[in-house]
């Protein structure tokens, strides 16, 4: 016979082991709900990151603003700047997670409060507002408002992120995080304290930029294209090449930004189809329409004679560069006032050939970045190896009159000697 308290007790542990069932079928089932949530999610921004990207006619370099789809395989960063991220995401957030590209992604709020409720504007570009942001670790950066007009879709946008953020080059603003939330799309880049060189070029209260600041800045940009160019898999071409788009950090080196972001030109308030920014855009491009990594060294030949005139090409800056071209020194007519006397002019001059060659009209005669890349280096090398003759001519001379003045001495010693014998 049983007993009922048998009963009672077989019961609650009938029950018990049930409810315990139940309960680990709950917590496995959610587990296996997020873990395949979480999956997909990582399957999206993968097929995200090989969405179709679009390339421009000839096939081989990124061109973010052309409409052929293709899908391509993009090299890994040669050095990412990766403190800057890890301090960011060392920040949990549970709004912010590192996407596929490895960049972190932040939310709208994390950049409001970076930006003191987006009252920190520093600039105001035709993509919109730039502002700039401390973020919780410390890191100081810009960030870049994108117009909220644009059709383009948030994966579409993702996609480009990701390709951005796998160029990394130290002559490059590099871009560090991006924002897509609320509607509003914006992009992170690292800081450049000096501005743009533009400003630094036209604004009469900065500072003039010394010759050996102006040849080295040349570098920079030389190097940052020949990345675009030669480093990065596939080759990307700039397309709005422009002082404005050249941004200066504390020590004054430069680095070429706005990469993978050129905007079609209005002109009397149409679109043009032409994609640059007016006296910059090479007239091969208007007349053909074909973009080539010859239009980026077009542009560049434009910021060289911005660096020796420190005049703005919407200032006739072309006229000059043609009366300049007439005679092998022309261009000591229209070297920048601020640096006259204290630059060799055979520097100038050689600075000038070089862009003389990137503004040719045939793009086939233009040199390869890599050419301008050596060319200017030269000029830097030799401007260096002067700088330490005329530093070792000086020492020499300062030797020469120490040499003079201790044998004016011995000289008194020995006639003051001589006089008390
Ligand atoms: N990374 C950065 N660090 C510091 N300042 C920046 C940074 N990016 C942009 N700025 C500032 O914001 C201004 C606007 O930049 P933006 O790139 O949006 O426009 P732009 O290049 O001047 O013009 P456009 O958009 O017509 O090409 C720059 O001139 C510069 O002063």
């Amino acid at each position: 016979m049983v007993h009922k308290a048998d009963l009672v007790i077989i019961g609650v542990s009938v029950g018990v082991a049930v409810g315990i069932l139940i309960a680990c079928l709950v917590f496995f089932a959610i587990r296996w709900y997020k873990r395949r949530a979480n999956l997909r999610r990582c399957a999206n921004e993968r097929s995200a990151a090989t969405l179709p990207i679009r390339v421009n006619g000839l096939g081989t370099s990124v061109d973010f603003s052309a409409s052929i789809s293709t899908t391509i395989s993009i090299k890994e960063p040669e050095h990412h700047s990766q403190g800057l991220q890890h301090s960011w995401w060392g920040h949990h957030s549970k709004d912010r997670f590192v996407s596929a590209s490895g960049i972190p992604r932040y939310s709208h709020k994390d950049i409001q409060k970076a930006t003191q409720n987006f009252t920190t504007i520093i600039g105001q570009g035709s993509f919109g507002p730039v502002y700039k942001a401390t973020m919780p670790a410390g890191d100081v950066v810009a960030v870049k408002v994108l117009a909220s007009n644009s059709k383009q879709g948030e994966k579409e946008f993702q996609t480009e992120v990701s390709l951005l953020a796998r160029l990394h080059h130290r002559n490059l603003v590099n871009l560090v995080g991006y924002c897509v939330d609320k509607g509003q799309r914006m992009l992170i880049y690292e800081f450049m304290s000096n501005g743009s060189l533009a400003n630094v070029l036209y604004n009469e209260e900065e500072r003039p930029l010394s010759w050996e600041e102006r040849l080295q800045i040349a570098l920079d940009i030389s190097h940052g294209i020949e990345y675009l160019h030669d480093g990065a898999v596939p080759p990307v071409i700039h397309r709005d090449l422009k002082s404005a788009n050249i941004l200066l950090d504390h020590s004054m080196r430069a680095k070429v930004a706005d990469f993978g972001l050129s905007k079609e030109q209005v002109v009397d308030g149409h679109n043009s189809g032409l994609k640059g920014t007016y006296g910059y855009i090479d007239p091969e491009y208007i007349s053909t329409s074909k973009f080539t990594t010859k239009s980026d060294i077009y542009s560049f030949g434009v910021i060289l004679f911005e660096i020796i005139t420190a005049i703005h090409p919407h200032q006739n800056l072309m006229e000059y560069i043609n009366l300049a071209g007439m005679s092998s020194d022309g261009v000591d007519e229209i070297l920048d006032k601020q640096i006259v006397g204290t630059c060799n002019p055979e520097e100038v001059r050689s600075l000038a050939t070089v862009a003389h060659r990137c503004l040719r009209r045939s793009p086939k005669k233009r040199p390869s970045i890599a050419e301008v890349s050596q060319a200017i280096l030269k000029i830097k090398q030799r401007h260096l190896k002067k700088d330490t003759m005329s530093f070792a001519g000086e020492d020499f001379s300062r030797m020469l009159s120490h040499i003079e003045e201790q044998q004016l001495e011995l000289k008194n010693l020995s006639t003051v000697d001589e006089e008390k014998r």
